[in-house]
């Protein structure tokens, strides 16, 4: 049997960073936006990723940054591993084969959008370890393209799962839309990798509940997996 992986993305500081990593949080997204409500500084990103027990692995989240950019932050944050969470194709990813890349995608019903991605996204490089799907909510938000809340079908996503058509691609994260009421019942459907949670872990916009964030992480923990 093996283990669902948590990520609580969204994190603004070091005590909230602790909480996620002694819940159980295998990673935490520092969110790197400027018109987030989870937007943060260099600095604070820094002092975040220095007070992290081991093993906790944090993530720099950006949405349609030049790679230039993009490593200049990983650098003087002291972080290995971005997650690219706007319309970044292919080529953005291979800009940044110094870094492990997770690179956000949107499902979708339509079996057309569906096949464009699989094309763009299957073998890719060894530095994309996995895609995390997430709704579209781009009209949501202002236009943020997510931690929006929304969530998609998982039981469409399952069975592309299992049809095997998303074999070749990087290794599936679910997001959008978990909470601590339906992450359970959303990873015994779909079976990711490992999921992905912000606004359902939090008291208001931006703000993290460290009993929300605890009780995601039990519950994901409980769940059952393969
Ligand atoms: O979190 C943000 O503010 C954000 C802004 C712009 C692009 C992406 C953003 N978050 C991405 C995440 O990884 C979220 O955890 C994911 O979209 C799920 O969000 P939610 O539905 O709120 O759990």
């Amino acid at each position: 049997m093996s283990r669902t992986r948590i990520k609580i993305c969204g994190i603004r500081d070091e005590q909230m960073a602790n909480i996620a990593a002694q819940a159980g949080a295998d990673a935490i997204g520092l969110v790197f936006v400027e018109k987030s409500p989870r937007n943060i500084a260099i600095d604070t990103a820094r002092q975040i990723v220095q007070s992290l027990p081991p093993l906790v692995e944090p993530i720099g989240l950006f949405v349609d940054e030049d790679a230039d950019h993009v490593r200049h932050v990983a650098e003087q944050v002291g972080i290995n591993t971005v997650q690219l969470h706007g319309r970044e194709s292919m080529d953005d990813v291979l800009a940044l084969d110094n870094l492990t890349v997770l690179k956000a995608v949107t499902f979708s019903n339509d079996p057309q959008k569906l096949e464009e991605l699989i094309d763009e996204w299957s073998d890719p490089p060894s530095h994309l370890k996995a895609l995390l799907w997430d709704a579209d909510a781009s009209d949501a938000n202002e236009g943020l393209l997510g931690g929006t809340g929304h969530r998609f079908d998982w039981d469409a996503f399952a069975k592309l799962i299992y049809s095997g058509k998303i074999d070749r691609l990087p290794k599936p994260i679910l997001a959008g839309g978990l909470n601590p009421d339906n992450v359970a019942h959303a990873i015994e459907i779909v079976q990711p990798y490992a999921v992905d949670v912000s606004s359902g872990v939090e008291s208001s916009r931006g703000i993290k509940d460290p009993d929300l964030i605890v009780q995601f992480c039990e519950q994901s923990q409980q769940a059952k997996c393969d």
